[in-house]
């Protein structure tokens, strides 16, 4: 017998309605455990408030968002993170003052359970420093170690992030347009660094991406957006042959 696996991260109507206007009506979505999902969509369909709602920076005015089964609808933004959701942004998070050593080192140094405090310098030593080394040779960002984090170019500074999520403990990562900005010869590496963060966490990923060609070809379901709500959830090869998802949102066959 065909067994699904758990739910990593549960939505059930949810549903935020800003003055007059609905912006999310009644979402449902179910990610499985380690899968990837992307989520696509026309421009204000919802995607980044659906993001924004799930990791806290938004109270829904209806419905749930469960963790590994455990309701988080009311946590904060913080005991979202520490119970394992992870996210980064449309437009860039980090510190763009301080090197990419130090972003993933800080990052690496608060999931230990110390502070996110500079004043601990790095040491060659330093568990933190070393774990932020392997993984920055991981995503192939090395060689820009010492460089300033505000100085890389954005497929280096999309690596960054990947690297700041893979010290982190996160279970259920939130990416929200990675590929933004990223020159079209970067996009293979960035994929494949995905690919490598959750086949080495065994997290699971739900992506938002505009690249619709390039997210068909390595997810595992996609999730299509339409004027707040979820009208399609399948594998991306159906997802290619929906009418419902041609006609509503591509308004042609992908
Ligand atoms: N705080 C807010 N107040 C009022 N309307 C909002 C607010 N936040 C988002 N919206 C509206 O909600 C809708 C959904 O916006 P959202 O940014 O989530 O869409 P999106 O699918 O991520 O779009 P894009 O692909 O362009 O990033 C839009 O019509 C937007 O104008």
């Amino acid at each position: 017998m065909h067994t699904q696996p758990p739910s990593a991260l549960t939505v059930s109507g949810l549903g935020l309605k800003i003055g007059g206007a609905t912006i999310l009506d009644s979402v449902d979505l179910d990610v499985p455990q380690g899968s990837i999902v992307g989520v696509i969509g026309p421009n204000g369909a919802g995607k980044t408030t659906l993001f924004n709602v799930i990791s806290g920076l938004i109270a829904p005015t209806s419905g749930t968002v469960s963790l590994h089964g455990n309701p988080i609808t009311k946590s904060s933004v913080a005991a979202r993170a520490r119970a394992g959701l992870g996210r980064t942004f449309q437009t860039s998070s980090y510190f763009p003052g301080l090197s990419v050593l130090e972003n993933v080192r800080l990052a690496a140094q608060a999931t230990a359970g110390g502070s996110m405090s500079l004043l601990r310098f790095p040491k060659q030593g330093d568990s933190a420093t070393q774990l932020a080394l392997e993984t920055l040779e991981t995503v192939g960002l090395t060689h820009q170690a010492m460089t300033l984090a505000g100085d890389v170019s954005h497929g280096d500074k999309r690596k960054l992030e990947i690297a700041v999520l893979l010290v982190s403990d996160s279970s259920v990562v939130l990416l929200d347009e990675p590929m933004a900005g990223v020159a079209s010869g970067d996009v293979s590496g960035l994929v494949q660094n995905i690919r490598d963060m959750q086949a080495e966490k065994q997290c699971t990923v739900l992506m938002v991406e505009h690249h619709i060609d390039v997210l068909l070809g390595f997810v595992d379901h996609v999730a299509v957006m339409y004027f707040g709500n979820i009208i399609a959830f399948d594998t991306p090869q159906n997802i290619m042959e929906n009418p419902t998802v041609q006609s509503a949102y591509l308004g042609r066959a992908v």
